[in-house]
């Protein structure tokens, strides 16, 4: 039987590793794991604060104290460069989301054993755990989820019996109900879609529009399986983007929060200060493209999803800025080198598969001056390495913690290439 021995490190799922290559679950450096498998706390092991830890999906990491919680986030970046041998120059101190500040999520809702429950889905399951609280929510999101609750359980009472069910004929009955539920803060307030649900009947969809109305949602839109259908928008939705209030088709990607968007938008500030041309690739509504457009600097933002083009484009036209959206899938169709010669810098925030090829293109361009924003640290090293290989110095590195208590780990770097 092994020994007792120290936690040394967090790995990158979450588990406490030991110097032997021991795994432990929901333990934090300084530990001392027995050779029964129990766990001793050590200095920086503190009190989980959400009752549902350890069994809700949504985070991995609430025993770390903040010290041991930062050094998590900061390992997950520096490693990543270390592992690709990228030699960064500077890497800065994380920055971490405080608690309660997360404006976005997606849930999942079941009726289970008569009852709704909604909540992230358990860890390493598929089992549903009933969010009577979240750490990490905004406060307007976690306010909805109990009366939200009550109007899927209303829904499922006034959905038309199914054929061949049990119960009384001629009586309503409830089907087995299964919802993903998106919830996103937006400039109105909460945007909220449900996919997988329809509101079938005059008494479900005039439950929708109490509850849409009691509890002002800035917008609420179902999903049937036919793409989305807004039920509810009194004024049209938006999201602040820079000093630009830009349309936030429903489902559009949002940074978690807003201190995060704003640690990676100002190192883009900062590091592309001045610069005339900005190709801003992977743009989504603009995050990147409405704080760097000015005066002095205008701004290509190329992006696949076609509403997200056009509502960025929009909110371009009407603030008149120098702004100029291109709808390109930058997976099969790159932006070449002789395009991106054009431009004195490159901002790069793709999805988590990184963008192999577009950074192919960048690698064999003219382009002096790269920031990439990535949400995976692994695909970014691999698209690092290629940047480095054709002579790109990674000068720093910003890791940035917006998912707080879980895996997820996202950065900013900017690359220069070598005289
Ligand atoms: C991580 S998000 C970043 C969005 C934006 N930079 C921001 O901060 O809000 C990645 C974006 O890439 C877009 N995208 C995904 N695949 C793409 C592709 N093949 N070509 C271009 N854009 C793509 C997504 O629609 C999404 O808007």
């Amino acid at each position: 039987m092994s020994e007792s021995e120290e936690i040394l490190r967090i790995a990158s799922k979450g588990d406490g590793v030991t110097a032997s290559g021991r795994f432990a679950w929901g333990a934090a450096p300084g530990d001392i794991l027995h050779a029964d498998g129990t766990l001793e706390w050590g200095p920086h092991h503190v009190e989980p604060p959400c009752r549902h830890f350890g069994r809700c999906g949504g985070c991995q990491l609430q025993q770390l104290d903040e010290e041991s919680l930062r050094a998590f986030v900061e390992a997950r970046v520096s490693n990543a460069s270390a592992s690709q041998e990228l030699g960064a120059q500077h890497i800065a101190p994380p920055h971490l989301s405080p608690p309660a500040t997360r404006r976005r999520a997606s849930l999942r809702a079941e009726s289970s054993g008569g009852r709704i429950v909604i909540g992230f889905r358990e860890a390493k399951s598929h089992r549903l755990v009933e969010l009577e609280e979240c750490h990490v929510l905004a406060p307007e999101l976690v306010a909805l989820l109990g009366p939200l609750r009550k109007l899927l359980i209303t829904m499922g009472k006034a959905a038309p019996a199914k054929k061949g069910g049990k119960g009384k004929p001629g009586k309503h009955q409830q089907a087995r109900m299964a919802a993903d539920i998106e919830m996103t803060l937006v400039e109105q307030g909460v945007d909220l879609g449900v996919k997988g649900l329809t509101a079938e009947g005059l008494a479900a969809t005039e439950a929708m529009l109490a509850f849409a109305e009691e509890h002002g949602l800035a917008r609420l839109t179902m999903d049937g399986g036919y793409g989305f259908e807004t039920v509810w928008e009194p004024v049209p939705v938006t999201v602040k983007l820079g000093d630009v209030s830009v349309p936030f088709p429903p489902g559009s990607f949002l940074q978690a929060t807003l201190d995060g968007e704003q640690a990676l938008v100002g190192a883009a500030r900062e590091w592309l200060e001045g610069v005339p041309t900005v190709a801003d690739l992977f743009s989504g509504l603009g995050t990147f493209a409405f704080a760097l457009a000015g005066p002095g600097t205008k701004v290509l933002a190329a992006e696949a999803a076609r509403d997200v083009h056009l509502a960025c484009k929009a909110a371009a036209d009407r603030a008149q800025l120098p702004v100029f959206a291109m709808h390109r899938d930058l997976f099969r169709n790159p932006l070449q080198p002789d395009e991106l010669n054009k431009f004195a810098a490159v901002v790069l925030d793709p999805p988590r598969a990184g963008a192999r090829e577009q950074v192919e293109a960048i690698a064999q361009s003219n382009v002096e001056r790269v920031v990439y924003v990535s949400c995976n640290p692994s695909s970014w090293s691999r698209d690092a390495a290629r940047l480095v290989e054709e002579g790109f110095r990674l000068v720093e590195l910003r890791p940035v913690g917006q998912f707080r208590w879980s895996t997820h780990v996202e950065l900013a770097s900017l690359f220069l290439r070598e005289a």
